[in-house]
């Protein structure tokens, strides 16, 4: 029968306590994992692998079903919004995502009026995922947050430093409003129909807020950010939204009252006593450094240790602090969750 009382991430989320606590990996679905490389060549390419439902499904359940971990990842990614939004999004091997450069002219005119039909694959892929995943594991949807959005909708690519989208902000800060409104609302838009779709929870990705300064945070990561949390909370009350802003350091203090979000993604550059006293205000997500999945040994044990310790008396969703990379090893995670679902038992 299905119970979603036992969805541990789902408690964790609502503020209680798990020990050991329920674990997933940000692009958990991915290189690293034989299987996907396997399905991916099946695929034309990266968005058709995204908009396939069989396809995404499978991806989807390949770390469920290899590690079982409490929490499935709906397989798309962040730049589909500015594909539906007809940029001309593509992936090139080993270059990362290319899509046309936005101009402050074009944004007047950008249409988010066809995004429902163009990502409806997306929706289908939700809700057959709740459908064949186990009870008690958590479906997350996701989107990205407008500012991480908008960095390549301006340069076209990506960038170490978010200059081109910091510039354009400075000479056009008008236009670069709109474009982070209008992301916005798409954003809500598209996180709500995942919920209807069958998501219990979603979480929004602010990869790129760490290059902000702290003005800028305020106006391009926390207001839209709350802007959607505001829109979630209102129209489909009680689902929980996790906030990650990467890189975003002593500002992630006040991260969860000034968005509303009710979970707080941290990077493993994130302090000890900045985490735990973030985790006074709810639950916390992460932070373990993603490199120890390609150094494996003691040092993953310590780093899986040092997390527990600092974070694990309190609600705390075991993560990365950032995504998997290809060069992880499956292994390593078999290793990381048997220590975190071991933990208290010595
Ligand atoms: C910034 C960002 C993107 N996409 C995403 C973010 C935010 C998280 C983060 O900061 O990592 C989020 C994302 N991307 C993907 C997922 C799927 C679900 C999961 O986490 O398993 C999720 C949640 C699949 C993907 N998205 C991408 C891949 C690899 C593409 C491939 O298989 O060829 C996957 C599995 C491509 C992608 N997509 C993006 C980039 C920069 C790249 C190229 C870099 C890379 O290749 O890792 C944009």
């Amino acid at each position: 029968m299905e119970n979603p009382g036992d969805r541990k991430v789902m408690k964790v989320l609502s503020g209680e306590s798990v020990f050991p606590p329920p674990i997933w990996l940000m692009r958990q679905a991915g290189r690293y994992l034989p299987e996907y490389r396997k399905t991916r060549a099946t695929a034309k390419g990266f968005l058709d692998l995204c908009y396939t439902p069989d396809l995404a499904v499978e991806v989807t359940l390949q770390p469920i079903r290899r590690f079982g971990f409490d929490a499935a990842i709906l397989f798309s990614d962040i730049l589909v919004i500015p594909d539906a939004l007809d940029r001309n999004v593509r992936f090139v091997e080993g270059t990362g995502p290319l899509m046309d450069p936005i101009s402050a002219e074009e944004i007047g005119r950008l249409d988010g009026g066809g995004m429902h039909a163009h990502l409806a694959p997306v929706y289908e892929t939700v809700r057959r995922l709740r459908a064949e995943l186990p009870s008690e594991t958590t479906l997350l949807g996701f989107s990205g947050a407008p500012w991480t959005v908008a960095t390549y909708m301006i340069a076209g690519h990506g960038t170490p430093d978010q200059a081109p989208a910091r510039l354009f902000a400075m000479q056009h800060p008008e236009s670069f409003m709109t474009l982070l409104n209008l992301l916005a609302e798409m954003s809500a838009d598209y996180l709500i129909a995942q919920i209807d779709a069958g998501a219990d929870a979603v979480q929004i990705f602010d990869s790129w807020a760490g290059v902000l300064s702290e003005a800028d945070f305020a106006r391009f990561a926390i207001g839209p950010m709350k802007r959607i949390v505001d829109r979630i909370k209102a129209e489909r009350p009680g689902v929980p939204v996790i906030g990650f802003a990467k890189g975003a350091g002593a500002m992630l203090e006040n991260y969860r009252a000034a968005t509303g979000i009710d979970c707080v993604g941290l990077d493993w550059t994130v302090p000890a006593k900045l985490g735990q006293k973030i985790q006074e205000g709810g639950a916390v997500q992460g932070n373990l450094d993603p490199l120890l999945m390609v150094a494996g040994g003691a040092a993953l044990d310590r780093g899986v240790d040092t997390v527990l310790e600092t974070l694990g008396g309190g609600p705390l969703i075991f993560n990365l602090g950032h995504g998997i990379t290809p060069q992880a090893d499956p292994e390593n995670v078999t290793r990381l969750i048997k220590r975190v679902r071991s933990a208290g038992n010595s």
